[in-house]
């Protein structure tokens, strides 16, 4: 039988079956004389030891698509990244810094803006063209009024997705939303706790559909960057790729350099300020990192 690894504790295993439930399994086979370690979010082969008890061993791990670090997890698709449109105010620092992290991983990341009842559209259509502008699709939710779900639905469905965001943005209240016990009244309470015992962080998947998951992370108030030379920083923002052509010297970082496209880009609205602040912000913090 095949399964998804949805969590793991204490050397045991929850494997999710679909149509089959959950069966709690030891890691036995012959896959451990291969120095791999199950990982939540592994596709396994399960042998059943007790039906009744819903109980097995994990035979085989199947290949991995990718393995991510944080969170600890394998075949995760795409990632759901979470912030209030307002109320929190979004930090955009931190968002980028989720972006790049991601994109590190190899993992394709969408930008959701929750709250979207608390912002008028001047504020929607900053918060659109600033991460649109960076090739990143935008979603706009608003929980409180139940607006956008479908799309994040639609979106989820088929895949397993990471989704994080800072604390306060929502993000409980849309995935009480998405998940198959919303609309009852103990979901939200009974998940709050569930989430203030996680102090270590062990990661877990929830399953949406037989094939449709999502990985809730604690929510994060800073994100180290990735360890990289400043000078690729350039390559975690999308949107330069089109306008490096333009400039002048080779190994451009866009900051001091005269002719230089990405500037030039900047001065014509096509690449955000925000972003590019944020670019000059991080290339320091790149800069100081190799003095020591
Ligand atoms: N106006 C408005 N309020 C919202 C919306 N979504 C959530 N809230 C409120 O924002 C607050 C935080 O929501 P939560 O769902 O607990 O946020 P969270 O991101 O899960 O926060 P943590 O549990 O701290 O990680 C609550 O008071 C919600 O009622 C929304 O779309 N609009
Ligand atoms: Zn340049």
């Amino acid at each position: 039988m095949q399964g998804k690894i949805i969590k793991g504790i204490a050397g045991f295993y929850y494997v999710h079956v679909a149509e089959s439930g959950i069966y709690e399994c030891k890691a036995k086979g012959a896959f451990r004389n291969q120095k791999v370690k199950p990982l939540v979010g592994d596709n396994i082969r399960l042998d059943v030891l007790d039906e009744e008890e819903k109980k097995g061993n994990i035979e085989e791990i199947l290949p991995r698509k990718n393995e991510l670090i944080r969170p600890a997890v394998a075949n995760i698709d795409q990632a759901l990244v979470i912030f209030a449109a307002a109320k929190p105010k979004p930090n955009f620092n931190l968002l980028d810094r989720f972006l790049i992290l991601m994109q590190y991983q190899k993992v394709p990341a969408v930008v959701c803006f929750n709250k979207q009842d608390m912002v008028n559209e001047e504020e929607l259509k900053l918060l659109r063209a600033t991460y649109e502008s960076a090739d990143y699709p935008v979603l706009f939710t608003s929980a409180a009024k139940e607006e956008g779900i479908q799309a994040i639905r639609e979106l989820l469905k088929g895949k397993t997705t990471t989704v994080a965001g800072p604390s306060g943005v929502g993000k409980s209240s849309l995935i009480n939303l998405l998940s198959p016990e919303a609309g009852m009244e103990t979901g939200d309470i009974s998940r709050k706790i569930e989430r203030g015992k996680h102090t270590t962080r062990h990661s877990e998947l929830f399953a949406l559909d037989k094939d449709t998951f999502i990985c809730d992370t604690p929510g994060f108030s800073s994100i180290y960057l990735p360890d990289m030379e400043k000078e690729e920083l350039g390559t975690y923002f999308p949107e330069f790729a089109k306008y490096e052509p333009f400039c002048r010297f080779q190994g451009c970082a866009h900051i001091h350099e005269p002719g230089c496209g990405v500037k030039e880009a900047l001065e014509e609205k096509k690449i955000s300020p925000i972003r590019y602040e944020n670019y000059k912000l991080l290339y320091e913090e790149l800069k100081d990192k190799r003095r020591y």
